[in-house]
């Protein structure tokens, strides 16, 4: 076995990015050690456009996983792999329909919200308009993850086991807090959020808790 196969993974992350958080507390949750290598998605234009880091990543995004000897990019792929790798902590329900419905309310997230309040999105929307651009994509997607909860969720997303949906749903409530978006017509996503809020190992993925975070933080 190589020496970068057993070494320590490492995260590259940035603290208030949301695909990096989902994949913190996937690592969290399954006791997963990791390192946290910081990309400033700010910082000089963005650490993630340089040369260096677009041959780790290159969609030039966070977060990237180095584990097991490989790299690899994508949220939710990565959720996927640590969880076929290490099954402790299951992520994914045994039952097919439940499955099914945690990769529903991931995807909803995963492509119908946060890649169009992202970023690149936001900057290419313009300055004047990225709040209401943004408060309206989540709010739209929001209202699908209302839906789908209303039938799915016991104590979490789906039933009462922690899975990928609320590794999804805390980051993305985060977001929609930033934007303001007004979140009293979605009294089941505010009761998990809450529910996860005290769970030592989102606790610990929250930005507020990342080495990279600013000490003077807007957004707590
Ligand atoms: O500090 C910043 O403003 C820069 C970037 C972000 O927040 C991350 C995002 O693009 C949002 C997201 O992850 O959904």
């Amino acid at each position: 076995m190589s020496l970068s196969a057993i070494a320590k993974p490492i995260l590259y992350s940035y603290w208030r990015s949301s695909c990096s958080w989902r994949v913190r507390i996937a690592l969290n949750l399954k006791e997963i050690p990791y390192d946290i290598k910081p990309i400033s998605l700010i910082k000089s234009g963005g650490e993630q456009h340089c040369n260096e880091y677009r041959e780790v990543n290159p969609m030039e995004q966070v977060p990237a996983l180095q584990i097991d000897g490989h790299t690899l990019i994508e949220s939710v792929a990565i959720m996927h792999y640590l969880e076929e790798t290490r099954p402790q902590r299951p992520l994914l329900p045994q039952d097919v329909h439940k499955r099914a419905k945690v990769r529903e309310i991931v995807e909803i997230i995963c492509s119908g919200i946060q890649p169009l309040q992202n970023l690149i999105v936001l900057i290419h929307v313009g300055e004047e308009k990225k709040k209401e651009w943004a408060q309206h994509w989540i709010t739209r997607g929001f209202r699908a993850v209302e839906k789908a909860l209303s039938t799915s969720a016991g104590k979490y997303c789906v039933g009462d086991e922690i899975s990928m949906a609320d590794c999804c749903l805390v980051p993305q409530v985060f977001n929609a807090r930033r934007f303001h978006v007004d979140l009293r017509p979605y009294p089941i996503i505010l009761r998990i959020d809450r529910e996860l809020e005290a769970n030592p190992a989102f606790r610990a993925a929250h930005p507020s808790n990342q080495p990279d975070c600013p000490p003077e933080l807007p957004n707590k």
